[in-house]
């Protein structure tokens, strides 16, 4: 493990000084473009202003024989639209590591549109040590093309390596960004027996106790409560980024919703967009309730300082009440700066 003193010193010289920080973006849906699909890319100039980010996927959904056309696409979105001007991010999902194409991936883009980039999405993460070799090599990418804003890293978490290791690969880097959540590897990794991506599944169910002749009732449960749960503390001890990922069946609206919603609950604070019938429903969902609100906003304004007790509605209101009211007007206020009509029903000063 590297010392505490060199953990923030660029990893090239010439490469520029990793944030100290994490910029402060909203990022409620990461939305997927095929790259190599010229009719969905001509789309993208009118997307960018309707999400928070564009990514451009290079990885799994990509035939291997459209994989270079898949960059040179990437490359042309990048070089078309000016992201910054509307405050959209740009991100990439490059191929795994394994794999014969990685290496053209981000030769290709830094050179090209490294100064233009955010975020890398790098899959199939197993360890720290897969991102501390992103992490060189961005570094020496960077020096070499005059990037001086450092591109940052966001790992998917979807082999049962990865979750094994999911703290130290939280910590790898202050280029980390985030993690998200990747349903469908991750499902295939454990040997999981499923065929989708994310959501529930009708067996995976509690019953009750048999009583007398009545029907037994039973629910169905989250698969992916606890990988969330892991994934959003590595993330948050760390000061990164949690995302729930993909949901697959677009026709089934409602879960999707449910899906996304229970992960913004549990800290997540965004899911991918792979469809646009999906973004209208990360915009409602990853933005907190106007009447939640509403009354954060009170409980800060009865305690200025942060500290003490006061009763609101005749609950108990605490330092660490306080502290969830923060987290709720905070995000209120960075939807606000971004959404007009959610600014006019939130009213926050
Ligand atoms: C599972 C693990 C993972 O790795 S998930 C991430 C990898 N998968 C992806 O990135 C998939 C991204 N999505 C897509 O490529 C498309 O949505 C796929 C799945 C091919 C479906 O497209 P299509 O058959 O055209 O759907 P559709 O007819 O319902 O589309 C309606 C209109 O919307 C467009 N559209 C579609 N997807 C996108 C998108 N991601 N971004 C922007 N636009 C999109 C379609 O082109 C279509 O447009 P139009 O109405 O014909 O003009
Ligand atoms: O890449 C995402 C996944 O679910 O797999
Ligand atoms: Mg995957």
């Amino acid at each position: 493990m590297k010392l505490p003193r060199r953990f923030f010193q660029p990893l090239a010289t010439g490469a520029p000084a990793p944030f100290r920080e994490l910029p402060v973006r909203l990022e409620r849906m990461i939305h997927f473009v095929p790259p190599h699909n010229d009719k969905v890319r001509a789309r993208v100039p009118e997307l960018a202003g309707t999400v928070d980010v564009v990514l451009g996927n290079l990885e799994d959904a990509v035939p291997a024989d459209q994989k270079e056309a898949a960059r040179k696409g990437f490359v042309a979105m990048a070089q078309a639209t000016d992201f910054a001007a509307t405050g959209t991010g740009l991100w990439t999902r490059i191929n795994a590591l394994n794999s014969p194409w990685i290496l053209d991936d981000l030769f290709t883009i830094v050179a090209e549109v490294g100064s233009k980039l955010d975020v890398v999405m790098v899959p199939k993460v197993e360890g720290p040590w897969d991102i501390h070799y992103i992490d060189q090599l961005l570094a020496q990418l960077e020096a070499r093309h005059g990037v001086t804003k450092p591109i940052l890293v966001h790992a998917i978490l979807e082999t049962a390596e990865g979750v094994a290791n999911v703290d130290a690969i939280a910590s790898a880097s202050p280029r980390m960004h985030g993690m998200s959540l990747g349903p469908a590897d991750l499902a295939a990794s454990r040997g999981m027996k499923t065929t989708r991506v994310g959501g529930g599944h009708p067996d995976y169910r509690v019953i009750a106790d048999p009583a007398g002749d009545a029907p037994r009732a039973s629910a169905q449960q989250d698969l992916w409560h606890y990988t969330i749960a892991r994934m959003v503390d590595a993330c948050m001890a760390n000061g990164i980024k949690a995302f729930y990922g993909p949901f697959g069946d677009f026709s089934d609206g409602d879960a999707c919703e449910a899906q996304f919603r229970n992960a913004f609950l549990m800290g997540c604070a965004g899911a991918w967009t792979l469809h646009p019938s999906q973004v209208a429903i990360a915009k409602r969902v990853f933005a907190p309730d106007p009447a939640e609100v509403a009354f954060a906003a009170r409980i800060v304004e009865a305690m200025p300082d942060g500290t003490g007790a006061v009763m609101l509605d005749g609950k108990m209101q605490d330092d660490a009440t306080w502290k969830q009211a923060k987290v709720i007007v905070d995000l209120a206020k960075l939807v606000a700066a971004k959404d007009p009509e959610l600014a006019a029903v939130y009213k926050l000063g």
